[in-house]
């Protein structure tokens, strides 16, 4: 089992399952889960400059320009720096995976295969908690109580790129935006791609995989 901290991205289209993947593997192996979709949300409902800036793009399901979303994340690396770290979200771009390789050797990168048609029908299904980011769908992780929180019991929200005219720009923007970076990532033997219709049935080989490079925190199986 190799010591060294584990630097590691999901890629996948919006709807994949990068956020839940990524959650489960947070909680199963105890590592960072950072998503740079949660940071822009973070940065508009503070209205900070970069939120402010951020808006705009994502309002029209539009990737922010590369350079503000790679210094949003830059920032959040270097206070991460000795945890085990896993990115979700980031990099989108050739220019973005070009920055990341500049601070670190990736061990790792998830690729998600999901079919359009799953995509459409889970983000009109998807509902958020804003503050913390957990991700809810109405038919595959219901909350306890409709429409709100499990866990603070505060409000749910639709996102409003979440919305269908917004979703159609986005997933085609991810495809031109992602070839490149999927194929960069072949071409250094790092990535490893899952296809399906299920998380739950993705999720296992994930874990197996994962775990072939980091020790889970329960050494229960996944399941
Ligand atoms: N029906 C269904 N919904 C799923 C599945 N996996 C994830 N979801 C939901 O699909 C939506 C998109 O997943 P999310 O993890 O947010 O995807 P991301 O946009 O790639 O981060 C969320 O509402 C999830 O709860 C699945 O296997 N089946
Ligand atoms: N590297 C990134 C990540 C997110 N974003 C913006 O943030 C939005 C939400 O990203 P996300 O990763 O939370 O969600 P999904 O689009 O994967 O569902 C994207 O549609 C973009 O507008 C970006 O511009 N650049």
């Amino acid at each position: 089992m190799a010591s060294k901290l584990l630097r590691a991205v999901v890629l996948g289209p919006p709807g994949s399952g990068k956020g839940t993947v990524c959650q489960r593997i947070a909680e199963s192996f105890g590592l960072q889960h950072l998503s740079s979709g949660h940071f822009l949300r973070e940065n508009i409902r503070a209205k900070s400059e970069v939120g402010v800036l951020a808006k705009q793009y994502l309002e029209q399901g539009l990737l922010v320009p590369d350079h503000v979303i790679t210094s949003v994340m830059m920032m959040e690396l270097e206070k991460k720096q000795s945890q085990h770290w896993l990115l979700d979200g980031f990099p989108r771009t050739l220019v973005q995976a070009e920055a990341l390789d500049r601070i670190c050797d990736l061990d790792l990168v998830i690729n998600l295969n999901i079919p359009f048609e799953t995509l459409k029908d889970r983000l009109s299904a998807r509902w958020i908690h804003p503050a913390s980011g957990r991700v809810y769908n109405m038919e595959f992780n219901p909350p306890d109580v409709h429409g709100i929180d499990d866990i603070t019991g505060e409000p749910l929200i639709q996102r409003e790129d979440d919305k269908p005219d917004a979703v159609a720009v986005r997933l085609r923007k991810y495809k031109e935006a992602a070839k490149p970076v999927i194929e960069l990532y072949k071409s250094r033997g790092v990535l490893h791609s899952f296809s399906g219709t299920e998380t739950n049935k993705i999720w296992p080989y994930v874990y197996t995989l994962v775990s072939s490079k980091v020790r889970p925190v329960h050494s229960k199986e996944a399941n």
